[in-house]
């Protein structure tokens, strides 16, 4: 029988990189531009997880500006414009760069799945250096269905050749999504989860990169057994 292939698939905001930083300066541009109140930094943070068009739905609420979808359409289209473009104030997180070499070294077959849109989040690929690690990627606009729905993670997996793999995320969105898509998962603790761990899906727990590639080489040695 064939190696079972080492296959890892990462979440990209709150796991890769900290992108609240870009995401509530965006938010702020559209809300001073429309003279509305502008939003902590906590709430932007707690606002991320699935996608722009459910952040823009939470800063409405916030700010009281009710639900109405044409609204929130042109209100996601300024956001849009204002996040577009080469993220100024987002951070890699410690040891990402040195993590993802060092599971290249071991063979691993990487890729992302993200509910952030596809032009931002190959921008962001681009910007980082993460591209010639992440074979294959699922954003918000690869399928219909978004996470906590299991497609996108199983459509990166299934493109990256592989039947099983681990996934590696920072949210209750992620760790819905491994457990709706019946894979091992990965919780990394520095990003915006907002849930104590014991209560979230997870067969491992980090909380910083430099302990990933042991993780990941006890997982599949694990699996191999
Ligand atoms: O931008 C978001 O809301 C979520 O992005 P993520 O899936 O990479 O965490
Ligand atoms: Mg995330």
């Amino acid at each position: 029988m064939n190696t079972p292939m080492k296959t890892i698939v990462f979440d990209l905001d709150g796991t890769l990189i900290d992108s609240a930083p870009d995401l509530h300066l965006a938010a702020n541009l559209v809300l001073r531009d429309e003279g509305l109140p502008e939003i902590s930094f906590a709430q932007a943070r707690s606002f991320i997880g699935k996608g722009a068009g459910v952040l823009i739905s939470r800063v409405m609420q916030a700010v009281g500006l009710g639900d109405d979808p044409a609204e929130h359409a042109r209100l996601l289209a300024k956001f849009m414009s204002h996040y577009e473009g080469e993220p100024a104030h987002t951070l890699v997180y410690p040891g990402v760069m040195d993590a993802l070499g060092r599971l290249e070294a071991m063979g691993c077959a990487m890729g992302l799945c993200t509910n952030k849109p596809g032009e931002p989040t190959a921008i962001a690929l681009r910007h980082f250096g993460f591209d010639r690690f992440l074979g294959k990627v699922a954003s918000a606009d690869t399928l219909p269905q978004r996470k906590p729905d299991p497609a996108p993670l199983l459509h990166v997996m299934r493109d990256l050749g592989a039947e099983t793999a681990l996934y590696v995320g920072d949210s209750e969105v992620d760790a819905e999504t491994a457990e709706r898509a019946g894979l091992p998962f990965a919780l990394y603790t520095e990003g915006y989860r907002k849930t104590p761990v014991a209560e979230l899906y997870h067969s491992y727990v980090f909380d910083h990169f430099d302990q990933l590639p042991d993780l990941v080489a006890q997982h599949f040695a694990d699996v191999k057994a």
